[in-house]
């Protein structure tokens, strides 16, 4: 086996393990709530050419990866409302299978770019057969409308590698504008909103259950 396919393995089952009991929150709160303050959850493995370029880039020595570089293990929980992301972060603080290491809250603190999330480093135990290994995983949590903006500015970014040119720099900061301005507007709408999905959720129920009993 390759060496970065050995290193990365208490990752890829981190994120495995991760995303069953993240998208386990969204389930509980949908069984016994109506509304879920979790709206998806993706994670990922950082690819080996991105470990590189980042330890080159940050001066990182490849033997302090493991306590170094906070990303290798990556999710990201999307939430419909911007209250919704402190409610999730309460419920991470909360829990005993993994530690809250760091938080950085780039919602009250945007970058400069106009990014906003919120971050939390966790320190997860994951068991191997080797023994119990520590890591660290990045947590972003963020609306769909901050995921929409930094998900289009990744492209880019990737496109120009930083360099954005004079009009596409503009319409990236309108649109960041845009964007806060849409979280703003569906807080302000949160409750019709809510009441609306609850209605829907319940007809859909309701429909299945015609539909089974005709099938039957
Ligand atoms: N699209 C987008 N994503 C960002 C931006 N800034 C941070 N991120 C995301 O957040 C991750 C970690 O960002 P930070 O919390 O700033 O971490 P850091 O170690 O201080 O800085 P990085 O070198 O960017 O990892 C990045 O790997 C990206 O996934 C941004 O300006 N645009
Ligand atoms: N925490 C995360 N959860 C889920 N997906 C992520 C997370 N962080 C990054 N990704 C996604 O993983 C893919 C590869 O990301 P990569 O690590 O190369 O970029 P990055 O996040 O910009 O990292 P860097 O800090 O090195 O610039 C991208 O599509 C990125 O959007």
């Amino acid at each position: 086996m390759k060496h970065w396919d050995q290193f990365l393995i208490p990752y890829k089952q981190a994120i495995d393990e991760l995303k069953i009991k993240l998208k386990g929150m969204r389930s509980q709160f949908e069984q016994e709530y109506e509304h879920s303050p979790i709206e998806f959850v993706t994670g990922r493995v950082k690819p080996v050419a991105s470990i590189l370029d980042k330890a080159h880039q940050k001066r990182i020595p490849l033997d302090k990866l493991v306590t170094e570089m906070q990303d290798i293990a990556g999710l990201r929980m999307m939430c419909q409302f911007v209250d919704d992301i402190e409610t999730v972060v309460k419920l991470l603080r909360n829990r005993n299978d993994f530690r809250v290491v760091e938080e950085r809250n780039y919602i009250s603190h945007k970058k400069p770019s106009g990014y906003r999330s919120y971050h939390v480093v966790i320190e997860y135990p994951v068991q191997t057969i080797s023994g119990e290994k520590k890591i660290l995983a990045e947590i972003q949590i963020r609306t769909l409308a901050m995921n929409f903006w930094a998900t289009i500015e990744h492209s880019l970014n990737y496109k120009y590698k930083g360099q954005f040119p004079e009009e596409i720099n503009t319409r990236l900061e309108r649109a960041a504008e845009a964007a806060f301005r849409l979280d703003e507007e569906m807080s302000q709408i949160k409750e019709e909103i809510q009441e609306a999905q609850a209605y829907f959720s319940k007809n859909k129920e309701a429909v299945k259950k015609i539909e089974k009993k005709n099938y039957q």
